[in-house]
């Protein structure tokens, strides 16, 4: 190789050495002035070792600093998405104002004949369907409930319409409105629920009726006490007839409602005595149909969810207690149809068809399709026996008797529990599927 050729060759290795080198002390000294405070905190560690007091306090203080820096973005962040987010709702309001609403169809009354119905416990199973019966014969409703065991869903197809008003109260306290009705019918219903707080199942029938009674003195409304076949307690007269005084365990873990709506009722004919307040007592026996809840844990939802997801069906005890069961409209309409009539002892409302629970699981097994085990586990302290109400009552003054029988309504109301299942998987899907996802998981410190 000539001399000029080597001179080149070492002239070009020396020209790529200096470039790397330049490049490599760049990098440090912007790594040094840019980088962040942590960084900062490695370099002056790495001077010095052990690092002296000093330079810890002022690593500290650089690293202190840092962590404000990073709340104080993300605080700003939060707040912008905050703002962001108000504008939506505030554009989602604007839209459901400016769209309007589609309600089932309601007749109009004229002021003469529209009343102003208060239904207690309105938002529940029973009282949602009382709802939308009176709304539909065109009568001003105001529900009050305190969503114990009530949900909005249930009366939710009425927010906003003119003759509708939903208050959220506990009647417990004292309401002061103007109305010419009463239906109340607040109060747990389902012996899970009303036995998980027997004092407050207590103070509802108690002083939540006093506090019915006394608005419908002051306001000179009718009020239709919803009372209970409980008040029979275990009977020993079969079928029972409003006549007979019942047999209930007053120390009972049954007690609170049976002994709660056995004075309900004893209160009414005083305040009728004493005040005259015009009142109608109904003693309501086992009822069912769409919008019971998922979690009531009366025996029609526990079977119909229990064999639609193919579980194992649960009898208390033997299975040879009986139970007869009416379906919610035929209840609807034995309500309205006491409040109207002047009659004001109390009326079974109920459907005198009579099974066994036994039985009644084999129906259900049979409706749904399944392949459900039927099984008996331990029984309930003071399961009432027999149950079936004698209706001759109701028949005669009231003109009225089930018209649905079981098969029908066990089938609307199995539907209705086979969509509320569905529901309640694709929002559990959905909700997986949010919480899961690969963006919020990146987006989380
Ligand atoms: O999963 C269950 C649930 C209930 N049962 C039994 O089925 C029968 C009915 O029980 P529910 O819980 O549906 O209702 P009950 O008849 O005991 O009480 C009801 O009576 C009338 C209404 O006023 C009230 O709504 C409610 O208290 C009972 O014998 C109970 O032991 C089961 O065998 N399995």
């Amino acid at each position: 190789m000539s001399l000029m050729k080597k001179r080149v060759k070492i002239g070009f290795v020396t020209a790529i050495t200096l470039v790397v080198l330049i490049y490599f002390y760049k990098t440090v000294i912007s790594f040094n002035s840019n980088s962040s405070p942590l960084a900062n905190v490695l370099v002056e560690e790495q001077r010095q070792w052990p690092p002296t007091e000093d330079a810890v306090q002022r690593n500290l203080q650089i690293a202190y600093e840092a962590q404000n820096a990073l709340l104080h973005q993300q605080r700003q962040e939060l707040m912008h998405t905050k703002e962001q987010l108000a504008q939506l709702e505030e554009k989602v309001r604007s839209l459901q104002a400016s769209t309007p609403r589609k309600y089932p169809k309601v007749k109009y009354l004229n002021y003469k004949n529209r009343k102003r119905i208060l239904i207690t416990g309105g938002a529940g199973f029973v009282g949602s369907h009382l709802v939308d019966d009176l709304m539909i014969q065109g009568h001003e409703i105001i529900v009050v409930d305190n969503f114990f065991t009530g949900r909005k869903r249930n009366v939710e197809h009425w927010l906003g319409h003119a003759n509708f008003e939903l208050i959220h109260h506990d009647i417990v306290n004292p309401l002061f409105i103007e109305i010419d009705e009463i239906y109340h019918l607040a109060s747990p219903a389902s012996p899970p629920h009303y036995m998980y707080n027997p004092v407050k199942t207590i103070k509802t029938n108690t002083m939540g009726t006093i506090n019915m009674l006394g608005l419908a003195k002051r306001v000179m409304a009718k009020v239709l006490i919803a009372s209970t076949s409980e008040v029979y307690g275990d009977p020993t007269v079969h079928p029972q007839p409003e006549t007979y005084w019942g047999h209930v365990n007053p120390i009972g873990p049954r007690a609170c409602y049976d002994e709660g709506k056995r004075v309900s009722e004893t209160l009414s004919y005083a305040y009728a005595k004493q005040e005259k307040v015009q009142v109608r007592v109904a003693r309501i026996f086992n009822t069912y149909g769409p919008r019971m809840h998922m979690n009531d844990g009366r025996v029609v939802s526990n079977f119909i969810l229990q064999a639609l997801r193919n579980e194992t069906i649960t009898v208390y005890g033997n299975g040879k207690q009986t139970r007869s069961f009416q379906y919610v409209s035929d209840l609807v309409d034995g309500m309205i149809a006491l409040m109207a009539s002047n009659y004001t002892q109390p009326v079974n409302l109920g459907n005198p068809v009579e099974q066994t629970i036994e039985e009644f699981a084999k129906i259900i097994r049979l409706l749904v399709g399944g392949t459900s085990e039927i099984k008996q586990i331990s029984a309930m302290e003071d399961d009432p026996q027999r149950r079936k109400p004698d209706i001759t009552r109701a028949k005669k003054r009231l003109n009225w008797e089930p018209k649905v029988p079981l098969e029908a309504g066990l089938r609307q109301t199995i539907s209705y529990f086979r969509n509320e299942l569905a529901r309640s998987d694709r929002f559990q899907e959905s909700s997986r599927k949010y919480f899961e996802s690969p963006d919020l998981q990146r987006s989380r410190p």
